[in-house]
């Protein structure tokens, strides 16, 4: 059905009854898409109920609304969960990894996932080599080889092996670029906390993200072997963001170690498990298909996509066949972090899959599918939605549209970026933090693209086309694409760490800001007499009152606390006879305010200056 015409165009017309779905950050384009009708007639529509947008802005869930009421739709706003939760049913993909659902019989322990969070410098990385060599199985199998993204290690606990799975990006980076996807995947959080440092700013981040995610923290207070060490003082500094130890009455465990020298890391481990058996329900049932979360995933130049995903429910099968993320494919082989073949990964059980068809992100669950069909299928209408969202996100500030006109009237400045880095986990965790940093409403930060892998011909031209500046996080641009860089005068900056790169942005962010300017009173005068003067206009006989009074600054005039006028300038200044500069508080002089002569005795000049306001 056509509309009778809206504003002078036709546009199909719903019944009323129609229900169509947008995803949440939608443009006019994307529901005309819906509908069949063209977005310029959508924005003439909207335009006649009273709301001004271009065809790509993202539009809010009441203007959709409005306009369905209009043209007979029941628009509904979905969220990416909702809308994932759709595709997956139409496929008749289960997407359940709890355990609500499941027979109590069918449920199995499964090992705690744990990540490693701290403050800069405070032994993460050490820990978590230290951990690695802890692992009661590495002696057979020669220890932990590969870096996968996360590993297991085996503990005896009451006699009984156990195991822990360690996501081993350390940093709460990775469990917030994870989270932000939607995933949950960790289920104990180790906050680590130099004995001789302290709670820093970064302690108390982490420990936000961690109380944020209902998720258990194990205290590790390490570097006790430091002279200075304080462990108490962690403990009671900690009292304070409600992490209140055991020997204190609370129920958090803290445990002092030494990353460095190895020691009491099986005490830590205990801690992990007691924690977990005290607060966590860690069960699955591994008898199902599996599903579970991508943590990590490389490009690699003999092997092609790999991904390290971890099983959080089911269990994994070579020739399964998977979607992860927007990437799909049978599982060709799957290596643990000793290097070796496995050809079924269980709950908690984390392994580089091989086969897939390009590399997913950190953080994308991952579903096997009934046969290698609906995975394409399934993997490529994922794929659209999210370039919708891509497209979503990069609007947030202002749309393409908008930016050229803002540009041309000076209202706005952008730093388009690329990011590359060498893991899916790092780019996400750096796109993560850099959308974050407060730059105020002048400056538009854009993240055109994002990758794995070294700098590419493609990413100069990008780069070019959108005077981007690239940002390579432990990649780099290797032979003739440096030299092409180099050449047309395309920035690439290096860095191996993700804070450096985040200062650094915000810093060039900041000398990007068009300067504030702050108004500064330099001094006051009372009008005692006026003076006419054929020649020079009226003279203002004052008295200087505060401060000093200078020739060529801006003026206001008050008149009873009342602006009379603003911005008049002091054209002419004079001691008695005499041309002076300035004059000082305390001093009569004659100031002339050019043409300006709306002046009556009694009325306060005050002179201000307008200067450079530091950003903070
Ligand atoms: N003395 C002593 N030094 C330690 C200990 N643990 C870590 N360190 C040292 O502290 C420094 C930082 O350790 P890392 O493991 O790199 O710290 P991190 O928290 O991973 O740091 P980022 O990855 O930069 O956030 C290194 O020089 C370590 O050798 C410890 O138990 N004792």
């Amino acid at each position: 059905m056509q509309a009778p015409s809206i504003g002078g165009v036709t546009v199909p017309r719903g019944d009323g009854k129609t229900t169509i779905r947008v995803r949440r950050g939608s443009s006019l384009t994307d529901f005309a898409d819906k509908i069949n009708a063209n977005p310029a007639s959508l924005v003439t529509v909207l335009f006649h109920l009273g709301e001004m947008a271009t065809a790509t802005q993202s539009l809010d869930e009441d203007t959709f609304k409005v306009l369905g009421v209009e043209l007979g739709y029941d628009i509904q706003v979905v969220s990416p969960e909702e809308e994932e939760k759709e595709l997956f049913d139409s496929f008749n993909i289960d997407l359940e990894t709890g355990i609500e659902g499941e027979e109590d019989e069918d449920l199995e322990a499964r090992p705690p996932v744990v990540t490693v969070m701290g403050h800069v410098d405070h032994g993460k990385t050490r820990l978590l080599d230290a951990i690695r060599n802890e692992d009661v199985a590495g002696g057979e199998s020669g220890g932990i080889t590969q870096h996968i993204g996360a590993y297991q290690v085996r503990k005896e606990h009451e006699g009984v092996e156990r195991a822990i799975t360690f996501i081993d990006t350390p940093g709460h980076e990775a469990f917030t670029a994870m989270r932000a996807r939607g995933a949950k995947v960790t289920d104990i959080a180790i906050l680590v906390v130099a004995a001789d440092d302290g709670v820093m700013p970064q302690t108390i981040e982490a420990l936000n993200h961690a109380q944020a995610a209902d998720v258990p923290i194990v205290v590790a207070v390490n570097k006790i072997d430091v002279e200075g060490a304080n462990p108490s003082k962690v403990r009671q500094q900690l009292t304070e963001y409600n992490l209140v130890a055991e020997e204190y009455g609370g129920d958090t465990m803290f445990v002092d170690v030494s990353a460095r020298q190895g020691q009491n890391i099986d005490s830590l481990l205990e801690a992990v498990l007691l924690t977990a058996d005290a607060a966590l329900d860690l069960r699955a049932n591994p008898d199902r298909e599996a599903r579970g979360v991508a943590i990590e995933a490389n490009l690699d130049r003999g092997r092609g996509a790999t991904a390290t995903v971890l099983v959080q429910t089911g269990t994994l099968h070579v020739g399964d066949s998977i979607v992860a993320g927007s990437a799909y494919g049978r599982v060709r082989a799957m290596l643990d972090e000793h290097g070796e073949n496995v050809t079924e990964a269980g709950p908690s059980r984390p392994v580089q899959v091989l086969g897939l068809s390009s590399v997913p992100r950190a953080g994308d669950t991952f579903v096997v599918a009934p046969d290698d069909r609906t995975a394409r299928q399934t993997a490529e209408r994922r794929e659209a939605a999210d370039r919708q969202a891509v497209l979503a996100k990069s609007r947030k500030r202002i749309s393409l549209e908008d930016l050229n006109e803002a540009l041309a009237a000076g209202r706005v400045e952008t730093l388009n970026l690329i990011l590359k880095g060498d893991v899916s986990g790092s780019v996400e965790a750096l796109e993560d933090a850099l959308l974050k940093i407060d730059v105020g409403d002048d400056v538009d930060l854009r993240i055109i693209d994002r990758g794995v892998g070294a700098i590419t011909m493609n990413n100069i031209n990008l780069a070019m086309a959108s005077s981007a500046i690239i940002v390579g996080y432990n990649v780099r641009a290797e032979g003739q694409n440096a030299d092409y860089a180099e050449r047309e005068g395309v920035e690439i900056r290096y860095y191996s760490v993700i804070y450096q790169a985040i200062d650094e942005v915000e810093a060039a962010l900041k000398g990007m800001l068009k300067p504030e300017f702050e108004e500064v009173e330099l001094g006051t005068a009372e009008i005692r007499e006026i003076f006419r003067s054929s020649k020079f206009g009226n003279i203002a006989g004052s008295i200087v009152r505060s401060g000093e009074i200078r020739r060529g600054t801006k003026a206001r005039i008050t008149r009873n606390g009342v602006v009379v006028s603003e911005n008049v300038e002091v054209a002419g200044l004079r001691r008695f006879k005499d041309d002076v500069t300035d004059v000082r508080e305390g001093f009569e002089c004659g100031i002339n305010l050019g043409s300006y002569n709306d002046l009556q005795l009694g009325d306060l000049i005050a002179t201000y200056e307008m200067r450079e306001k530091p950003r903070a």
